[in-house]
């Protein structure tokens, strides 16, 4: 049953981590659940590696030749349908398909979901140049920003940009391992496409399925620079990407999904709160309890805002940050129990590195908070506006080891002005 449309979307998942697994497994629900609207199988792509089954794997059996050596990643989610290292413990439906090909995953995909740590996305953009469906649109999951010489780039806007498709951006209080476990949470996706794609289906669709020969100019970048990408425009033999089918593909009965329009404000808020994150650890870890850390989140939240207003105006709206999954809520989960949380804290409870505590403790996921740190850090100096931004700037100058956690509180309180 294809209703209206004649084809359906094919939909792949960029990145196979804890936070890409587990949106794997929720969009493979969906797939099956709307077969009117895309194909079944989801192809996940796996950065290959040899792993061992660990004692948390379903599949571990003390002593069995498979647990005594390591594996292909690839070849174990195939055949348990269980991303042993990044995801143990968790079944994964079984049109999730691991592929090891970039070029071969994405191939044929008209929706394509990025969710794969940040420092790992303008290469992997980079090499899919030229290789994905002209007309494909994407969905962006990864919590970071970019930084060069030319200022802040969103991860949606990076993405829209090297690849010439429209991005949105999935963000929210999303603990991985809660959400693949079916424990209720909700999210924010921001999707503001260009209005052709939420035209209302045509009866007998366009002959061939090929785009229309006309390109429409988006202007992608809503920041302080900005850039136009010829959008090539969805042939009207595919369902329409609008809010409803976009959240058709992410909404659960334990992943509720809102859907808005500020995708610079949702890719803003996860990125950032992850700085914040840190902090939260670190007062944490030196023993002073729930105050301190709503003192912390309080100030990251009015932060996040003004980075938002002074850099992104007229794109990111303030209630993302105080009103959404994406914003007051992801800071929140993620000063109670996110990863940058616990190996901050873990830091200061063991006397090591950060980045030691994530080496040690992480088996290979990947902190977002202390690379996100350092290019907020170097966007602010560069403008001359570090001070503008005294939470930020405390947690880079603690990662650089200029100053000590205890100080928060005076580098965050204002100077009293008689
Ligand atoms: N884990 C979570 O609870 C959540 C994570 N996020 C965000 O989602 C994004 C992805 O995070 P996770 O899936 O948790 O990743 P992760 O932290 O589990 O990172 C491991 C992933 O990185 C991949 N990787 C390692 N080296 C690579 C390379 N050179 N090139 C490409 N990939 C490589 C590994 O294969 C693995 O798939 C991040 O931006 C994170 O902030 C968002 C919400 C929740
Ligand atoms: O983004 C997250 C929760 O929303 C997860 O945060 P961490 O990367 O700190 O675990």
């Amino acid at each position: 049953m294809l209703g209206t449309h004649s084809k359906r979307h094919k939909v792949t998942v960029v990145g196979s981590g804890n936070w890409g697994s587990t949106i794997a497994k929720v969009v493979a629900e969906n797939t099956k659940a709307n077969p009117n609207l895309f194909d079944e199988t989801v192809r996940m792509w796996v950065h290959e590696e040899e792993v061992e089954i660990p004692k948390t794997s379903q599949h571990y059996k003390e002593g069995s030749e498979l647990c005594s050596k390591p594996q292909k990643l690839s070849e174990l989610v195939n055949k348990f349908h269980e991303n042993v290292k990044y995801l143990p413990g968790i079944t994964l439906p079984s049109n999730v398909v691991a592929v090891t090909s970039i070029e071969e995953a994405v191939k044929d995909s008209t929706i394509l979901i990025f969710n794969l740590p940040h420092q790992f996305i303008r290469k992997i953009c980079v090499g899919l140049q030229g290789k994905i469906v002209p007309f494909a649109r994407g969905i962006s999951c990864i919590k970071g920003v970019e930084v060069s010489e030319k200022g802040v780039t969103l991860l949606s806007e990076l993405i829209g940009q090297t690849l010439g498709i429209y991005c949105g951006a999935l963000s929210g209080a999303n603990i991985a391992s809660e959400i693949a476990a079916g424990k209720y949470s909700e999210t924010t996706v921001a999707y503001d496409p260009p209005a052709m794609d939420s035209r209302q289906p045509t009866p007998h669709g366009t002959p061939g399925g090929s785009p229309t020969s006309s390109t429409v100019d988006l202007t992608i970048t809503k920041g302080e620079q900005s850039k136009k990408v010829q959008l090539v425009p969805l042939p009207s033999d595919y369902p329409s990407l609008n809010h409803g089918n976009m959240k058709r593909l992410f909404h659960r009965h334990y992943f509720h999904v809102r859907m808005v329009s500020d995708v610079a404000g949702v890719s803003l808020g996860g990125a950032l709160k992850n700085i914040v994150a840190l902090a939260a650890g670190w007062v944490d870890g030196l023993g002073w309890g729930d105050n301190a850390k709503a003192a912390v989140m309080r100030v990251g939240i009015l932060e996040e805002v003004k980075f938002g207003k002074m850099f992104f105006a007229g794109s990111c709206k303030t209630q993302t940050f105080t009103e959404e999954s994406a914003g007051v809520a992801d800071v929140v989960t993620s000063c109670m129990g996110g990863r940058n949380f616990r190996c901050a804290k873990m830091s200061i409870e063991r006397g090591l590195t950060i980045d030691e505590v994530e080496r040690r403790e992480l088996n290979g996921q990947k902190l977002q908070g202390t690379s996100t740190a350092y290019e907020v850090n170097s966007f602010l100096k560069g403008k001359g506006l570090e001070h503008e931004f005294p939470l930020f700037t405390a947690v880079y100058n603690i990662l650089e080891g200029k100053i000590k956690p205890d100080q928060i509180p005076d580098l965050i309180e204002p100077k009293i002005v008689d």
